[in-house]
């Protein structure tokens, strides 16, 4: 079992900051949207486009289930997977982090370029109705919550780790 899923929406840092917190708990960092672009042998945009999102959800949701029955270390998950009712499910009795940020820091830190399709169209404001969709299933899922607001990706990593460095 992984010793802390991330969840949380696009550019809330679960990719980077889940990568520090993996070092800095000495051990290994998984993040499901690569694990899906590694298997596809095509970027999620490429997906997206080419098969549909539908499509991208089947392969998010059997390599989220893979990566919580296999993984140990940190996992981050891509930032809609929650949202699936059989991964809600799946990620029952996980410890489970979520990385809340506002619209402010989220456009500051993704610049919301193309390579996120959902975010492709009027950016800002697609980002704030996922956001708004989303917040109570990332509640719903979450053991903890850190604000990562204003504030850097070490320290927001560090918070992590000691939150969760002691569970089993
Ligand atoms: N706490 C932070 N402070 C400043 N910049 C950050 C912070 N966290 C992440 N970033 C920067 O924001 C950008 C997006 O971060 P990242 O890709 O980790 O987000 P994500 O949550 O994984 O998004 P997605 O759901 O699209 O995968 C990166 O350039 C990263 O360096
Ligand atoms: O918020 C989302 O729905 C997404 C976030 C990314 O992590 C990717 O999983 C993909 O771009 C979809
Ligand atoms: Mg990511």
């Amino acid at each position: 079992m992984p010793r802390v899923v991330l969840v949380g929406p696009p550019g809330s840092g679960k990719s980077t900051t889940g990568a520090t917190v993996a070092e800095l708990l000495g051990v290994g960092f998984h993040d499901t949207d690569a694990a899906v672009e590694a298997a596809a042998g095509r970027s999620i945009a490429d997906i997206f486009v080419e098969d549909g999102e539908p499509a991208f959800r089947d392969l998010e949701r059997a390599e989220v289930s893979r990566a919580l029955a296999a993984e140990d270390g940190v996992v981050a998950l891509g930032g809609g997977a929650p949202v699936d009712p059989t991964t809600e499910a799946a990620l029952a009795g996980h410890t489970v982090v979520f990385l809340d940020v506002g619209i402010a820091d989220a456009a500051k830190r993704v610049g919301f370029a193309a390579s996120r399709p959902l975010l492709a169209v009027n950016p800002r404001a697609s980002w704030v109705r996922l956001m708004e969709a989303r917040r109570p299933v990332y509640e719903r899922v979450a053991t903890h919550t850190v604000d990562t607001a204003g504030r850097g990706v070490d320290e927001v990593a560090g918070e992590v780790a000691r939150l969760v460095g002691t569970d089993p």
